[in-house]
């Protein structure tokens, strides 16, 4: 599988180092779009890759799909351009959270949106539950260090923010991407509560799940070491893209 990657930060670079350094692997980046070639050249020896600011170039070169780790406005500019032309992986979910691209997404004829589970776990039980049933209750509650929230010096842990789903990537649109996938597999952005609370004593982005409904109830703790090229950015994210990834080519589905 040949990948053009859009974004060669934190994930981005997690994935050009684990996909291209991995040379048993079936996939490679072959492109990377980025908005600033200079700084991004040093990619193109190291990873064997050939870097883009155009879109169009881009998604004309040798790639079968887009794999995006940019940020939520890049995804509404180049969103309808891209899922004309290739199937696209989009972690930014954050672009996702009124029906929008969904709707074109799910319109689309010929292309495919993948939407990785990111920094949280559980969204098969998610959609199951609401599959037939209802879902009554759906809560997420995510505790991260301090300084990837605010820049107030805090003494000790503060809840930031509590609300909707949809007014969470609002106020926090990259730290709370998890809440719109949640929210997109569960109950909508309205009907998710989020509850976002800085703490100055931890070190890991830990995300709590909460759901009942007529199957029952469950919950789910997420421990997430940070990727320490971005702190906000838990590891699991750059991993769950990495692992939805290879399971496009498997022959037998899990889940
Ligand atoms: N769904 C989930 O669970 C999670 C989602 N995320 C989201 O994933 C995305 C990537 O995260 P991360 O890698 O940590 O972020 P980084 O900030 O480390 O990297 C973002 C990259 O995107 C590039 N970029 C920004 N705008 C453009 C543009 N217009 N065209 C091309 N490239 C662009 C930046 O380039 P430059 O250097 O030029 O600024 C940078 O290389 C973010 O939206 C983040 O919020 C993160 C964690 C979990
Ligand atoms: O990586 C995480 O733990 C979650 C995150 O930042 C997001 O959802 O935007």
């Amino acid at each position: 599988m040949k990948i053009g990657l859009m974004g060669a930060g934190a994930i981005g670079q997690y994935l050009l180092k684990h996909i291209n350094g991995n040379r048993e692997n079936h996939m490679t980046v072959k492109s990377v779009f980025v908005r600033n070639i200079e700084k991004y050249k040093h990619l193109e020896e190291t990873f064997h890759v050939k870097l883009f600011t155009d879109i169009h170039e881009f998604l004309e070169s040798d790639i079968d799909i887009v794999v995006e780790a940019t940020n939520i406005e890049t995804v509404e500019q180049y969103f309808h351009t891209i899922i004309k032309e290739k199937n696209m992986m989009s972690i930014s979910i954050g672009a996702f959270s009124d029906d929008t691209l969904l709707k074109i997404a799910q319109e689309s004829d010929s292309h495919k949106l993948y939407l990785p589970s990111g920094g949280i776990g559980g969204l098969d039980l998610i959609q199951n539950a609401r599959a037939l049933g209802n879902i009554d209750t759906l809560t997420l509650t995510t505790r991260k260090p301090a300084s990837s929230l605010t820049e107030e010096v805090l003494s000790e842990e503060t809840i930031i923010f509590e609300g909707s789903a949809k007014d969470a990537i609002a106020k926090y649109p990259k730290n709370m991407n998890i809440s719109i996938i949640l929210s997109v597999a569960g109950i909508g952005t309205e009907n998710t509560k989020v509850v976002l609370v800085a703490d100055p004593t931890i070190d890991k982005n830990i995300h709590n799940i909460e759901v009942s409904g007529e199957f029952g109830q469950a919950s789910f703790t997420f421990v997430n070491d940070p990727l320490k090229e971005n702190p906000k950015t838990s590891a699991l994210a750059a991993l769950s893209i990495y692992a939805t990834l290879e399971r496009l080519e498997d022959n037998i589905v899990i889940g």
